[in-house]
């Protein structure tokens, strides 16, 4: 399944027994020698919950939060007959998430999401620094200085404004996710603002590389664009896969809004 080009292999752990062994996620996510994705995405029974999400990078590693794979695994859900409910609540490895399903023409296309209250202490992204949080700060990488907010959406982002999106993310990415400031990696997000109500963004996320979009980097970028007062709370953000449609709600929780989409299914 794929929410705007983010793609993950879906697996039912509810009546399946799946290990999650790390060697076997890096080979089925493997785009020439395996099925192909950015990760592995499983739906787990909940004790508190309707459902348990657990989500993997293509490296095998396990992050806390996904946020297009969370619309996809509400519509897995319901197209699965897990559930016959459009408002599913999820446990997560960070916090509940709480997705409504949209339907068009009796199919699920997409879902609203609650992406909750976004976390900016350093300590809880985590991020080693002596300041409380990170706004439209410098870390130093090879001896240059790199402006940056950092944001946690259940997971760790870096956010930079950029005045033009740059050809390679990558050596940047991947320096800036492995650096000492993260110790536990993190996911960077480049940021180039069309207007108040408008950013584009490219990521590279920890553990995946480039992907076509990130839900959760998506709102941490509108979070970082609207508290510099780059953009308004209500904002589209283009990214390579597609747009999403992000605002801040009254209780200043992150609303999420895109496509949900089954590519293929198959028996592994
Ligand atoms: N693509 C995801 C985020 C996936 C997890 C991330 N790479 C991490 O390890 O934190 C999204 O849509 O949010």
């Amino acid at each position: 399944m794929e929410g705007l080009g983010n793609d993950y292999i879906y697996v039912d752990a509810i009546t399946q027994n799946i290990s999650y062994d790390k060697d076997w996620i890096t080979k089925i996510s493997d785009r020439h020698f395996g099925i192909g994705a950015d990760g592995l995405i499983a739906l787990e029974k909940s004790d508190t919950h309707d459902f348990k999400m657990r989500m993997f990078n293509s490296d095998g590693s396990e992050g806390k939060m996904c946020g297009n794979g969370i619309r996809c695994l509400a519509k897995f859900a319901f197209d699965h007959q897990f559930t016959n409910d459009t408002h599913i609540r999820f446990e997560t490895l960070s916090e509940t998430r709480i997705v409504d399903l949209k339907e068009e023409d009796g199919q699920i296309t997409g879902a609203i999401v609650d992406m909750g209250k976004p976390e900016l202490k350093t300590s809880l992204i985590p991020m080693k620094s002596e300041n409380e949080t990170f706004v439209d700060q410098p870390i130093e990488i090879d001896g240059t200085k790199i402006l940056g907010t950092a944001v946690s959406m259940g997971n760790p982002h870096f956010v930079i404004f950029v005045d033009q999106m740059p050809d390679d993310i990558e050596t940047l990415g991947r320096k800036i996710e492995t650096s000492s400031y993260f110790p536990e990696q993190v996911n960077v997000e480049f940021v180039e603002v069309i207007n108040h109500q408008h950013i584009k963004m490219r990521v590279w996320e920890r553990g995946s590389g480039e992907t076509f979009a990130c839900g959760t980097g998506a709102c941490a970028s509108m979070y970082a664009s609207y508290l510099t007062k780059r953009t308004g709370d209500h904002v589209k953000v283009t990214l390579l896969g597609g747009d999403l449609n992000i605002h801040l709600n009254e209780d200043h929780h992150i609303m999420m809004e895109g496509p949900a989409t089954t590519v293929f299914e198959g028996e592994i």
